[in-house]
Parts: structure tokens; C-alpha cells; sequence
């Protein structure tokens, strides 16, 4: 603490404060967030992963993390400092003039670079909301606040916790499905929308039909001058079923909306998205192919006699969309070993690879809840959450709430409020 001087204090978090200093020997300023550490050791832990996993984050795109250290009882994380203010403000400044869709689509370009980064870094956000977005005074877009992230390295620890703000959170984590890189995808297509319309997509006088409207898909169209692509990007972020919502990647590298946004990326940015497709020959995917017993999965690509193959892990072993699971899809990966790794997790839909990983059997899991689930949302919303937040005012519903599964067995758990 005694590196930097208090130039005022910016914030008040549930975790304690959030300050914008300066370092002694210098002018820049940062924000220090000071996180009173709980007693208990899995407490402090928790407290401890934001810093971690900040400091794992090195994206133009994602607020820098510079420095953290403990003392007194204190955990603080020194980051980067975003003049410009967060997207929850700037939509406010807006006074009911719609952005224009080069103005949004800039934005959302590089929201999805930064989250992609943090998808490649096999890392979830989990709390992916225009308050927790920020610019910076040249413009450039930064995910921030990684408080509630998690790494999908400790599996165990991710399915359970539930953490969100309950209008960005998608209709899976109302059903009390695990979190997954679709989930993200899905808080950034509120997000997106509300830089449209200025107005929340899901909006609603009680918490029950709140969530009626978040896990049926329901919401006010877009404005019809905006493009074509951006109307469809919108349609597919909220797919109800997050098998049928395009990852990240997809939507920078092959949807319908990707030559618009990289319109707006600036040519390093291009190039990195692009950079990943690797071309295999035809006959390496084949042997590959024969070996796994999976030659339904490979088919060529419009590009005659080459195979494109999946290189993120992260994007296959959770949910990905139909388009990939069909094609070894966009990307590019060094080893064969790369490939069969991959091609385990890609393989979601069928029951001989389903014992292979515990990721996978996560995959099947989530997908087989997806389509009870379905029906079961055409009748009443799911009771668990919502019998926790009934208590709760719905003009609180834009906070972040933490919640843990008492207990492992899914279906039946109790979820525990913990604030
Ligand atoms: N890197 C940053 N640059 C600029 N402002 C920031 C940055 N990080 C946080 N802030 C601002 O500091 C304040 C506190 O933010 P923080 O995310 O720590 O808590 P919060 O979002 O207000 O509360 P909680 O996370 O408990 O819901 C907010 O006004 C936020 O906009």
C-alpha cells in the first residue's frame, strides 16, 4: 500500500472499495480494489482467484492487471484505470438517441476479442454486464471486474457455484445447468442488445416473469434500421438452448455478422482472428478420423481437399454450435494429439465417447438437461432460484449475486444465498 498514494475513492463493492491511486514515483493512475479477506481459508482463496486470474489475462481488451499484495487483513488488486467509464454509464449519457451500428459494432468487436481471450485462457467471466465494460479515453473497449470468473480447470469448483447478476443470466443457469462459455455469449448478447436499444432485452414487473421471458427467449425486436446481421446475431445469442448459441470464435471468425465486425477491428486484431484456421490435408484428417471411429465427423470444408480442425479446447468441451459439430470447424491445432483431444470433446452427441473425459460427460450432461428443459419452460419458471430471489426486490436483479449448491447432487440441490 505505501507504493501508492489515494487519489480518491471511486467505489463501494460488496467486497470492500475500490480506489484510484497513484504509484509514489509516478502520475499514471490505476484502480486499486481493496477486498476485506474473509476468515476462512476457502474465503480467502475465493478472494485471491480474481488476482489470479486477472494476472493470467494479457488482452488489449481486458483491463490490465498491474500488481497485488496483501496486508491488514486486505487483499488489494492494482489494475489498469478506464477513463472513459463504464457501458452502463454511457448508455445512460445516450438520453433515448440510439448509438449508431458502427458505433455498437466497434464496441462489440472488441468485447468479443476480450472475451474470446479469456474463452482461450479456458477462463469463464460469469458476470459479462455493460457496468462491468469499460473504456478507455481513446475508446478502446475493456472487459473488467473478474470477481466472479472461474477457471474451467477446477470443474468442481465452477458446478458449484453459482454466480451472476440475474437479468444478464441465461435461461440454463435458471435451470440450474452448469455455467459455460455459451452462458457468457449470452450475457454479452444482453449486453449487445441493450447498446441497440438502449433498454434491457428482458424486462419485466415480477421475478417470475422474468424469468419466463429469459428462458423462453422472449424479447422486444431490435429497431429496424439496423442491419440485417446484426438482427440475426441478436436471434442467435439468445437461443434458448446454448447448443444453438454461437461461441465467441464463431461469431468473430464465420457468422453472418463477422465481416461487419471486422470492418471495425483494426489489422492486428484481423489478423489474430484469422491467424487460427489451419488447413489439414485430407488424408491426415481421414487416419484421425478412422482412428477415433468418427467419420461422420469429417467432412470437407468449401476449400477442396483440406480439413479444418478445432482448436479450442474451451469452445468444444463445452457447447458449441450445430455448424461445428458438423465440420472440423475453424481454428488450428499443432499435434495429432491436439486433434484427438479435440475431437473427444466434439463429439458431445454420442454416448461411445461420453466416458472419455469428465468434460465430456459435462457436455452430455448439460445437453440432455437442455432438452427437458425446454419443455418444462413452457409451463412454469424453474422453482429453485427463483424461490430464493422472491425474497429479493427485482430492482435489485442488476447486482451480482453470489450463490453456492449445498450439496453435490444436481438436480436436488438447495442453493444458499450468500448475500
Ligand atoms: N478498471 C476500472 N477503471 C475504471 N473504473 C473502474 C474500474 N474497475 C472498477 N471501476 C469502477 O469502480 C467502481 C467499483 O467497481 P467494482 O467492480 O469494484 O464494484 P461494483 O461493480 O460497483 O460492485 P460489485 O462488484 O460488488 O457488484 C465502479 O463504479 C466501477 O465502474
Amino acid at each position: 500500500m505505501d507504493q501508492y498514494s489515494l487519489v480518491k475513492v471511486i467505489g463501494q463493492g460488496s467486497f470492500g472499495r475500490a480506489l484510484l491511486v497513484q504509484p509514489i514515483n509516478g502520475e499514471q493512475n490505476y484502480v486499486m480494489k481493496e477486498i476485506r479477506l474473509p476468515k476462512d481459508d476457502s474465503g480467502i482463496r475465493n478472494s485471491r482467484r480474481e488476482a489470479v486470474l486477472l494476472s493470467r489475462m494479457k488482452h488489449s481488451n481486458v483491463v490490465a492487471f498491474i500488481d497485488s499484495f496483501e496486508a491488514d487483513g486486505h487483499l488489494y488488486i492494482v489494475m489498469e484505470f478506464c477513463s472513459g467509464g463504464d457501458l452502463l454509464l454511457k448508455i445512460r449519457q445516450q438520453k433515448n438517441v440510439l448509438f449508431t451500428e458502427d458505433v455498437i459494432l466497434k464496441w462489440f468487436a472488441q468485447m468479443c476479442l476480450g472475451t474470446k481471450h479469456i474463452h482461450d485462457k479456458r477462463v469463464l467471466h460469469r458476470d459479462l454486464k455493460s457496468k462491468n465494460i469499460f473504456l478507455t479515453d481513446s475508446g478502446t473497449v475493456k472487459l473488467g471486474d473478474f470477481g466472479s470468473a472461474c477457471s474451467l480447470n477446477s470443474a468442481k469448483a465452477y458446478a458449484q457455484t453459482y454466480v451472476g447478476t440475474p437479468y444478464y443470466v441465461s435461461p440454463e443457469i435458471w435451470d440450474n445447468k452448469p455455467y459455460n462459455n455459451k452462458s457468457d455469449v449470452w450475457s454479452l448478447g444482453c449486453v449487445l442488445y441493450e447498446l441497440c436499444t438502449l433498454q434491457h432485452p428482458f424486462q419485466s414487473s415480477s421475478w417470475k416473469s422474468l424469468i419466463l421471458k429469459v428462458c423462453r427467449g422472449t424479447y422486444a425486436p431490435l429497431p429496424s434500421h439496423f442491419s440485417y446481421e446484426l438482427h440475426y446475431l441478436i436471434k442467435n445469442m439468445f437461443k434458448t438452448n446454448p447448443k444453438d448459441r454461437p461461441s465467441v470464435h464463431t461469431i468473430l471468425s464465420s457468422h453472418r455478422v463477422s465481416r461487419l465486425l471486422h470492418k471495425h477491428l483494426v489489422p492486428e486484431k484481423k489478423e489474430l482472428v484469422q491467424e487460427r484456421t489451419h488447413h489439414w490435408k485430407r488424408e491426415e484428417g481421414e487416419k484421425v478420423a478412422m482412428f477415433l471411429g468418427q467419420k461422420s465427423l469429417v467432412t470437407t470444408t468449401s476449400t477442396e481437399g483440406t480439413l479444418q480442425e478445432e482448436q479450442s479446447t474451451f469452445e468444444n468441451n463445452c457447447i458449441d454450435d450445430p455448424a461445428s459439430r458438423k465440420r472440423w470447424a475453424v481454428g488450428t491445432c499443432n499435434t495429432v494429439m491436439g486433434v484427438l483431444r479435440n475431437a473427444d470433446i466434439i463429439s458431445t452427441g454420442s454416448m461411445e465417447n461420453a466416458e472419455q473425459t469428465d468434460l465430456i460427460s459435462e457436455a452430455e450432461y448439460v445437453e440432455t438437461q437442455e432438452r427437458r428443459v425446454r419443455k418444462q419452460w413452457d409451463k412454469d419458471p424453474p422453482e429453485r432460484l427463483l424461490s430464493i430471489l422472491e425474497k429479493v426486490q427485482l430492482c435489485y436483479g442488476f447486482e451480482t449475486y453470489t450463490l453456492r449448491r449445498d450439496g453435490q447432487s444436481s438436480m436436488e440441490t438447495k442453493w444458499m444465498a450468500l448475500r
